[in-house]
């Protein structure tokens, strides 16, 4: 038994649930790795060198066991997220550290502590096996997957699962992620494919779709409402192609920043009419490695108030970090909101105080999104209110120069990797869905 009767199953009409249920597994298939032995192999270079190319390895795993609450998935397609380019980079820290840690929590956890970390963070494929008590799925359904681990056994996640405090990023922080021809997940987080998209288009979203979700509409984040100024950054990129959907489907005004007028005339695509080129309007917000410009703060704000008709921030949408946050706070209204998932270009924030607590400013911290708000957001993109923003699609074998192009910024929306899924375009069930909304879901392709 080999991993194409899988794939032969997998598109053949006539599969059922008990063909899928009856199907052997392979011993091994193939998966995208990095290894502990080269966790040093960057060591003294700057970020920016380091090359995902070089530490990323396509390589024959075996497969894992199926423990208690567990589907084993044929991933059809994937895609890439920064959390890998950071695993492949081994930066901030080498995320073998973080399967050692899980692998000492019980006897089941530790199959995740091996000497490969298989990668990769979203999932569309089909479930070929649930271990004991998993009832909601069965063989044969056809998922995608949302990357949010939790153990739930202490009181501290059960209102909010992401405050669990085994709370763990899938494919990141656990091994067997889905940049793999098969993927082990907690059932808890599969969630239903969406019909109208093909494997690629839906295994895009998953991400960074929850994460925006969370971050910038959810209670939990800032808690958009009709009328906000929304500031965007990397309007165009993962996240943010998704914050400024949610930002004009729910009546808010997205002022989106990007580095190009390609990724610019992306924003007006999508519906935007703020957007920002910060290439070409050449803000430069540190004099230098230590030193902010508050006046380059001063210039981005009059530029955001030109757009307005006079009107400043409610909401920033923020990630970059340190080269943007303290022209964030500066820019935000008065009692007005920063939520930040992420320090792309650093995690040692500095900002004016002053300008926070005397004009009521709050920041919030997001991360990710709990299982129900990565099914709220799913159900949005299988409803055809929000769309995937899929640009360029690899093979497997070619995941570390797609991971390449996320790191060095050379990419637009996402990156899509075809796993099981011999080519683009398959898996759509719903074409009537899809004829509707099929402008919207080609907007980021091939630019
Ligand atoms: C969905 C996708 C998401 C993304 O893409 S996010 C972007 C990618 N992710 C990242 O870049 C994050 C990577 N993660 C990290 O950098 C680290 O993961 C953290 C900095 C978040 C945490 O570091 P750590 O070393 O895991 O934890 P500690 O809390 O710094 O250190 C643990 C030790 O510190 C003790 N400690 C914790 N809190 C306190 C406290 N309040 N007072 C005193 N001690 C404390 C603990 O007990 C423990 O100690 P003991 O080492 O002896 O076991
Ligand atoms: N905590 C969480 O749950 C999550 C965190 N993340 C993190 O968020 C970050 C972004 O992820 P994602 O959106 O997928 O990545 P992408 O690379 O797809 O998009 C990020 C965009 O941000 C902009 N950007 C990058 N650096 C800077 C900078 N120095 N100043 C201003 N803008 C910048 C770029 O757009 P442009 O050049 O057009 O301005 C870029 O395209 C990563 O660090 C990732 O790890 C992601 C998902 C979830």
């Amino acid at each position: 038994m080999t991993v194409k009767d899988i794939l032969d199953a997998i598109q053949s009409p006539e599969s059922t649930p008990a063909d899928f249920a009856a199907l052997p597994l392979p011993e091994s298939y193939r998966a995208i790795t990095v290894h502990k032995d080269e966790t040093e192999m960057f060591a003294g270079m700057q970020t920016r060198d380091k090359d995902p190319r070089k530490s990323i390895h396509l390589d024959e795993v075996p497969v894992p066991e199926l423990g208690p609450g567990e589907a084993l998935v044929a991933v059809m397609a994937s895609s890439v997220n920064y959390n890998s380019v950071w695993t492949s980079i081994f930066e901030p820290l080498s995320t073998f550290g973080f399967l050692e840690r899980y692998g000492k929590l019980s006897e089941l956890t530790r199959r995740h502590d091996l000497p490969y970390h298989i990668i990769g963070s979203d999932l569309a494929g089909v479930v070929l096996r649930t271990g004991p008590g998993v009832n909601a799925w069965k063989p044969g359904d056809e998922v995608v997957a949302h990357c949010l681990s939790v153990e739930l056994e202490s009181s501290d996640g059960h209102n909010d699962t992401m405050l669990d405090p085994e709370q763990r990023i899938w494919g990141f922080e656990t091994n067997f992620g889905g940049l793999a021809e098969l993927a082990l997940v907690k059932s808890n987080q599969l969630m239903p494919k969406p019909q109208h998209l093909s494997w690629e288009e839906a295994a895009a979203p998953g991400l960074v779709n929850s994460t925006a979700y969370r971050q910038l509409v959810s209670r939990n984040g800032a808690g958009m409402k009709q009328g906000d100024n929304v500031l965007i950054w990397g309007a165009s990129g993962g996240l943010g192609s998704y914050a400024t959907q949610f930002a004009l489907a729910g009546g808010a005004n997205p002022i989106c920043v990007v580095s190009s007028p390609e990724k610019a005339d992306i924003c007006r695509a999508m519906g935007a009419r703020n957007v920002i080129d910060r290439n070409a309007e050449g803000y430069r917000f540190w004099k230098d490695e230590q030193t902010q410009d508050p006046r380059e703060w001063k210039r981005f704000g009059k530029r955001i108030r030109e757009l307005t008709g006079g009107e400043d921030i409610d909401i920033v949408f923020e990630h970059p970090g340190r080269e943007t946050f303290g022209a964030s706070v500066f820019v935000t209204r008065k009692g007005g909101t920063i939520t930040t998932c992420a320090s792309t270009s650093g995690y040692m924030h500095e900002y004016d105080n002053r300008y926070l607590w005397m004009s009521l400013k709050r920041i919030i911290g997001s991360h990710f999104a709990n299982y129900r708000e990565a099914w709220e957001a799913n159900r949005l993109i299988a409803k055809g209110k929000i769309h995937p923003t899929l640009s360029k699609v690899y093979s497997l074998e070619d995941t570390g120069q797609a991971a390449y192009d996320v790191h060095r910024n050379l990419h637009q929306g996402k990156v899509g990797v075809l796993c099981l899924a011999p080519e683009e375009g398959l898996g759509v069930r719903n074409h009537e869905l899809r004829a509707e909304h099929l402008d919207a879901i080609n907007r980021f392709r091939n630019i």
